[in-house]
This record gives C-alpha cells, sequence and structure tokens, in this order.
C-alpha cells in the first residue's frame, strides 16, 4: 500500500512530467554521464537520495516464466504499480552510471525507451580500489545491447526529477538473455536489427577453453574476482572437463567469499583429475572457511603424503600445505575449546589496519576482514523467551569472563569501503547510511552466490509482520527477498567500535564498522542488566560473560551504548520495538516529568557548557575555580532529585568524572583521588570494565605523581586486567607469564595512560 503522500506525488509529478521522449531520456542520461564524470575527477562525493526502498512491494517476488504472454510493453506500465507476473523484455541503449543504483537506459521490442534503476545490482567493496565505479567500470555489468527481461517490473516516478522510471530491487529478477533465447524468436522489434549485434557473440569464431583461462586470469590480476569468475564459467560451459578452469574459478569464489561455490569447483576440478594440488589446496581451505575443521585439516595431511609434495618437488606449496594443515588442526581444537592467540590474532589485525591508521587507506584491499574460526559456547542455547521472541539462555552456571561465541560477520562493511553518503527513505522516515544500504546489496550477492546461506540468514528475526524465517518453506527460500534482507540488516546491524586508545576512532572521525553476526543475532537487549559484552576485533566480534551467570539465566547485551541519557535510550529502543525492563528503565520511565527535564538540562550544560572548559584540546579550556563550583553544584542537584539509583546512571558519574579531572588539573590531588577511588569502586561493581579501567588508570598515575609507589602498582595491575581480561578472559596477573602477556597486548591496543618513564618504575 502506498501512503498518502507517495500516491499524491506519484499522480502529481506524473501528470506535470509523465513519459519522457525518447529524445529527452536519451539527453538526460547522456548528461548525467557528464555530470557525473566531472564529479568523480574532482573527486566529488555524491549525496543522493533514494525516495523508497522496497517497502513499497506488498507482492513477494515470484519467478515469471518468460512467455510472450507474459510481456508487457512500457507503454502499457502503470505508475505506482508492481506488474507481478509479468516482464519487460528490453535491450541497454546507453551506458550505465552507478550511484546507489545502477542507472542506464533500455529499449523494449515496441521502440519504447525508459529509465531503468537497478538497485543491490553491485556492491561497492567487491571492486578494489573503486569505491565509485566509473562510468566505463559500471557499464561492464550491463553493457549496451544487453537484452533483458525484467520480472514483475515496479513503475514510478522518480523523487528527484518527477519523470518515470522502472525500479528494480531484486537483481535475481533482472535476467540476461543470450541472444539465441528462443523468446527472441518470438518477438521482433521494431527499432534496430534484430540480431543484436552490439552483443559480442562467439558463436562463429569459437575461442579456445585457454583463452577463457586466460581473460579470467587478466581479471583476477586486477583483483576483479566477479568478472574473472563470469570468464571461467563461460569457458566451463563450452569445456566442461577443463580442470584448470575449475581450479581458477574456486579459487576468485575464495577471494569473493563464496566458499559453497568455491569447495564446489574444487571438488569438480578433482573429479577431474585427483591429483590436482592447487584445487587440493583450495579445497582444504574452503572447508576450513565452511567451519568444516576437521575434513579441512585432513584433506591437507593427505595433501602431504601426496608424492609429488612428499619429494619436495615443490617446496613453495609444501611450505603453504604445512601452514595451512597446522591452521586447520589448530581451528579445529579452538573450536571446541574456544582457546584462541589472541596476540596473534591482534598482530593480524594491525597488521591490516595500521595504514588506515594514518592515511584512511587499507594495506590489504580485504581490509581487516581476519581469517579464524568461529566458536560457540555449548553452555548456551537459543530458546523462545515470552514475549522477546527467541534469545540465548545459560544451560548450566557459566564464570565471569568465560568466551560465549567468536564470530565471523557473514557481512561486514567498513568504513572507508564506501562513498560517504546518505540515502534517505522518505517511506520509513529514516536515513539509511551508505553502509546499510552496501550491507543489504552484499547480502543479496552473497545470497545469489550461495543460496544455501539463506537458511541461517533468513532465520533472524525481520520485525513483527514478517513469519521467523524457521517456518518458510523451501521455495521462499530459494528466492532473494529483498524485504526481508532489507528488515534484517534493521535489526541486526551491530556498529563495531573499537575503545582502545590505539584505535579510538571517535577521536579520528565518527565512524564504526557496520556488519551481520549471525550467532550474537540471537541476544536480546538489556541497558543496565546485560549480562555479555562484545568486543571486536576486524570482522570478528568476541562475547565473553560480562559477570558470573546462573543455570537457566537469559544472556542479554547491550545494543547500544548504556550510558546513554533516558530520552536517547528510549529512540534506540524504539527503533528495535522494545521496552527495556532493565532497572534502570523501570525508575526512569516512573520518574517524574520535572525531574526529567531538570536532568535534561543538567546535561545540556554538562555537555555544552562545562566539558569545552576543562577539555585541554579546546578553546575554551580555562582552569578557573568556577568550574569546580559549578561542577559541585551540578553534582549537589542531581543528589537533591531524589534519584533512587545513582549508582545506575551515567550522568553524575560523568559530572563527577569531571570534577576528578578539574581536581587533577589544578592540582588538588587529594579531592581528585577520593572521587577517583568512588567512581572506580561503583564501575567495579558494575562490572564496567572499560570505564572501570578509566578510573583504575587514573588513579595510578594519581599515586605516582603523589609518590605512593606501591599504591600505583596495586591499580596499574588493576588497570591492566580490566583492560585486557574483556579480551583474553581471567588470569593471574600475578603469574609473570600471564602478566607478560597481557602487558604486550595492553601495549599494542594502547595502554598510553602512563608516561613511559613512570611505566618502567611500575614493571
Ligand atoms: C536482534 S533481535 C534478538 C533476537 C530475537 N528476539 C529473535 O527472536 O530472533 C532483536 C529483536 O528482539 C526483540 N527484543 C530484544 N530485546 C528485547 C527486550 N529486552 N524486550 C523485548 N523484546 C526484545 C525485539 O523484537 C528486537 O527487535
Amino acid at each position: 500500500m502506498y501512503s498518502p503522500e507517495e500516491t499524491l506525488m506519484n499522480s502529481f509529478l506524473y501528470l506535470k512530467l509523465g513519459r519522457r521522449t525518447r529524445q529527452e531520456l536519451l539527453a538526460v542520461q547522456e548528461n548525467f554521464i557528464k555530470t557525473f564524470e566531472i564529479a568523480q575527477a574532482k573527486n566529488l562525493y555524491f549525496f543522493q537520495t533514494t525516495d523508497s526502498t522496497f517497502a513499497n512491494r506488498n507482492t513477494s517476488t515470484i519467478n515469471v516464466e518468460l512467455i510472450p504472454t507474459n510481456r508487457i510493453a512500457i507503454s502499457d506500465l502503470e505508475v505506482g504499480k508492481v506488474h507481478t507476473g509479468k516482464f519487460v523484455l528490453c535491450r541497454v541503449i546507453t551506458k550505465c552510471v552507478k550511484l546507489t543504483a545502477l542507472t542506464t537506459v533500455i529499449e523494449d521490442p515496441e521502440g519504447d525507451v525508459e529509465r531503468l534503476s537497478a538497485y543491490n545490482y553491485i556492491p561497492v567493496n567487491k571492486i578494489p580500489n573503486a569505491k565509485i565505479l566509473s562510468v566505463d567500470q559500471a557499464s561492464l555489468f550491463l553493457p549496451i545491447g544487453t537484452i533483458l527481461a525484467i520480472q514483475n517490473p515496479y513503475y514510478k516516478v522518480g523523487s528527484q526529477d518527477g519523470a518515470t522510471m522502472i525500479r528494480s530491487d531484486n537483481p535475481s529478477e533482472i535476467v540476461i538473455l543470450k541472444p539465441d533465447d528462443k523468446l527472441l524468436t518470438q518477438v521482433g522489434w521494431k527499432t534496430g536489427s534484430n540480431s543484436f549485434t552490439n552483443v559480442k557473440t562467439e558463436t562463429q569464431n569459437i575461442p579456445s577453453a585457454d583463452s577463457f583461462r586466460v581473460r579470467g586470469n587478466e581479471h583476477f590480476g586486477k583483483n576483479d574476482f566477479t568478472s574473472a569468475v563470469d570468464e571461467y564459467l563461460r569457458g566451463i560451459e563450452l569445456y566442461p572437463q577443463n580442470v584448470l578452469l575449475y581450479a581458477n574459478k574456486a579459487e576468485a569464489h575464495l577471494r569473493l567469499s563464496q566458499f559453497i561455490e568455491a569447495l564446489h569447483n574444487t571438488e569438480m576440478a578433482l573429479k577431474l583429475d585427483p591429483k590436482h594440488l592447487k584445487a587440493g589446496i583450495r579445497k582444504g581451505k574452503a572447508l576450513k572457511h565452511l567451519k568444516r575443521y576437521e575434513e579441512s585439516a585432513n584433506v591437507f595431511r593427505d595433501l602431504l603424503r601426496n608424492p609429488a609434495i612428499k619429494n619436495s618437488l615443490n617446496v613453495k606449496l609444501k611450505k603453504v600445505i604445512e601452514e595451512y594443515r597446522n591452521q586447520a588442526q589448530m581451528l579445529d581444537s579452538e573450536n571446541k575449546y574456544g582457546q584462541y592467540n589472541y596476540i596473534e590474532i591482534i598482530d593480524e589485525f594491525i597488521k591490516k589496519i595500521q595504514v588506515r591508521i594514518g592515511t584512511k587507506e587499507w594495506i590489504y584491499p580485504g581490509g581487516p576482514r581476519l581469517d579464524h574460526a568461529d566458536y560457540i559456547n555449548n553452555a548456551i542455547e537459543i530458546k523462545h523467551i515470552g514475549d522477546k521472541g527467541r534469545g540465548l539462555v545459560a544451560n548450566c552456571d557459566i564464570p565471569q569472563h568465560t568466551l560465549l561465541i567468536v564470530s565471523k560477520a557473514f557481512e561486514i562493511v567498513f568504513d572507508q569501503e564506501v562513498p560517504e553518503c546518505l540515502n534517505l527513505n522518505f517511506n520509513r522516515k529514516i536515513m539509511n547510511d551508505a553502509k546499510s544500504t552496501e550491507l543489504v546489496t552484499l547480502i543479496v550477492q552473497r545470497l545469489r552466490a550461495e543460496p544455501q546461506l539463506a537458511q541461517e540468514i533468513y532465520q533472524l528475526y525481520a520485525g513483527p509482520t514478517m513469519i521467523p524465517g524457521k517456518d518458510l518453506d523451501e521455495k521462499t527460500l530459494n528466492i532473494i527477498d529483498i524485504e526481508r534482507i532489507e528488515k534484517i540488516v534493521y535489526y541486526h546491524q551491530f556498529q563495531a567500535a573499537y575503545p582502545w586508545e590505539n584505535f579510538d576512532q571517535k577521536r579520528q572521525e565518527d565512524c564504526f564498522e557496520s556488519g551481520i553476526w549471525i550467532m550474537p543475532s540471537y541476544f536480546n537487549h538489556s541497558c543496565v542488566d546485560a549480562n555479555v559484552q562484545s568486543i571486536y576485533l576486524g570482522d570478528l566480534m568476541f562475547v565473553r560473560a560480562q559477570r558470573s551467570i546462573r543455570k537457566g539465566e537469559e544472556l542479554t547485551l547491550a545494543y547500544f551504548d548504556q550510558s546513554n541519557s533516558y530520552e536517547k535510550r528510549i529512540k534506540l529502543l524504539k527503533h528495535f520495538g522494545i521496552k527495556c525492563q532493565c532497572r534502570l528503565c523501570k525508575f526512569e520511565r516512573d520518574e517524574p516529568n520535572r525531574v526529567r527535564q531538570r536532568r535534561i538540562n543538567i546535561e545540556k550544560k554538562l555537555c555544552s557548557e562545562i566539558i569545552p572548559r576543562i577539555s585541554p584540546r579546546s578553546e575554551r579550556f580555562s582552569l578557573s575555580s568556577s568550574v569546580i563550583t559549578d561542577l559541585e553544584g551540578m553534582i549537589d542537584e542531581l543528589n537533591s532529585l531524589g534519584l533512587t539509583y545513582p549508582e545506575l546512571e551515567f550522568l553524575s558519574l560523568r559530572a563527577k568524572d569531571a570534577l576528578s579531572m578539574t581536581y587533577f588539573n589544578i592540582h588538588r590531588l587529594t579531592e581528585s583521588m577520593g572521587i577517583a577511588h568512588q567512581l572506580h569502586d561503583q564501575m567495579k561493581k558494575r562490572n564496567l570494565f572499560y570505564w572501570a579501567y578509566k578510573f583504575s588508570s587514573l588513579l595510578t598515575l594519581l599515586y605516582m605523581v603523589t609518590r605512593k609507589a606501591e599504591k600505583a602498582k596495586v591499580y596499574f595491575n588493576l588497570a591492566l586486567y580490566e583492560m585486557v581480561a574483556p579480551i583474553i578472559g581471567d588470569f593471574d596477573i600475578r603469574n609473570s607469564e600471564q602478566r607478560s602477556k597481557a602487558l604486550s597486548i595492553a601495549e599494542k591496543l594502547g595502554m598510553q595512560f602512563i608516561p613511559g618513564e613512570m611505566l618502567a618504575e611500575l614493571l
């Protein structure tokens, strides 16, 4: 159904401008291409809007049989309608431009023309070094002359220019027809020739298998793995007995993280040549990524028995196989026991991210996607939890800091992988950032390549109106359901941030990585009563018990920073449709308006007036005693508001934190220390390790400055534990081996609060 605004806009704008003529449309597209190229040459980013996403469609995708009776001519399309069960037969007549959608102009057999906007057709981050595709790059996806059948076409008025267009959100509904398709013999074209000479047809002169391999390798060399796959596939269609084409295609799939396809292609290659070494290695790798660790280790073990390898004919291959065999075996045990080598993981992460810190560019084209196994502790299970739907529950007592889940992102978009732009979705009155749009596209493309994965992704919650994926039948699982995918991204998009000083992104720019992690998606939310916490390293999410958890207790995660004010939390909870039952939400819901308003005013004053005066980097920084008077007054007022939960809320904590820092800066160290102790105890009691670490590190510094070395050591050890335990789990700080491991991690991630010369004393 359409909103009244949509209906009005559709009819009004259509009446106003209507469908454009061929000449107008070609001129518009030419102009669009020119403007785009100029903007691109100047390195300008596009701020663009999309007026609605799939929310308009009330029919689910159906596969349309491509027979003449189901064809609809452009002139018969009705504005504002999804023509379910129909398809538009057409050919591409201009070059393409890729903004959010891939846009081009098409012509149907009657000679009518229309603009086509194909959404989710190209993921940005799978095309290396090309956040914005050039017109030529984009046009490779739908070259001029390509014949298309656009199934279930949605005809609409574009919100920006008020002219008509065909919009397709689902790439599997755009079918590319071969020139010899039977349908084309049944339909005559009024314009141009019927032979589609623009499309490369290689029927007269059939190329050799090797020419496909060479062309595929050329694409591969340019990191364009999608085109490489296409090329190898075309070769395989003609030469299904060619081992090399399968083996190379497998590697291209590995690079695209399409592991099911990779495995399938290695198996085809090995069927033709069971001793093919590279196919064997790729099979082991694919199995590893599919979390079939034991099988993967067996493949590598067998490879090492291969006489060619045994006799060290190929030293390099032998090394690779040994490396992977060790890794697969380690992964197998990691997966069983959740033992990870954190130093190795952090090193890999830093190696992949380091250039980013300086210049915001990756060293690795794949960003910091890490190569480690998933893990799910068998102490947790998915259960139904009343009106919350499903959730995770402890099936035995779980000690604090226990590793519960290590999950590799199903898909992730790193900050610099997309241009900085926003999509306005007027229908849902929300703003999609470019990352969520890109996430949808990545998931769509992944499911197109590996439809089997729909099983796990479609199981996720997709809002109150959608049937849970568990009950979906085979047929539904086999379609790309854009609406479901969009909703899954809406409800499950985690935003990763790194809290450590060396990676404090907020300090550099307000940016996060966005991703979908399957198993952690089953945690329900709690603000202050959450009992698990997550930490991100690259595309890996580690979830640990924040405190000890009893058998039968539900495990909950704070979906957002619990230090947000009530008003902000309410907004975020609304996004998820949650009425949170944590202690703080319950208190704050019952508070009189007068108290609430007073607190809003205090928060405003603290953020806009006080903090800038006490932040050394701020222009308004000044160490005057009036700040102290203001802060003390603020804290008194917060106390007098009669809050029954001072230990739970963060506003008085922030004010006290500011006061403690101010005392420190003006050398009233005893007072500073008094507050820091109070705050540290409070945060420790709440198991908020990151906050506790903040105060234990301040206390270390205070004791160092006041020359109380023994006390300083105690707090230094506490700070070290509070920073590192959430990453590696519980450890004994008195054990010298464990302590030096923790120190090494702290150093890598940025434990920079102690000046170098003081640090030597503490160690
Ligand atoms: C990421 S999913 C969590 C798993 C979900 N419960 C399921 O059945 O798959 C988020 C959705 O779970 C529900 N949910 C999460 N936390 C909740 C809470 N504290 N109270 C009620 N519903 C909650 C909401 O519907 C929310 O949009």
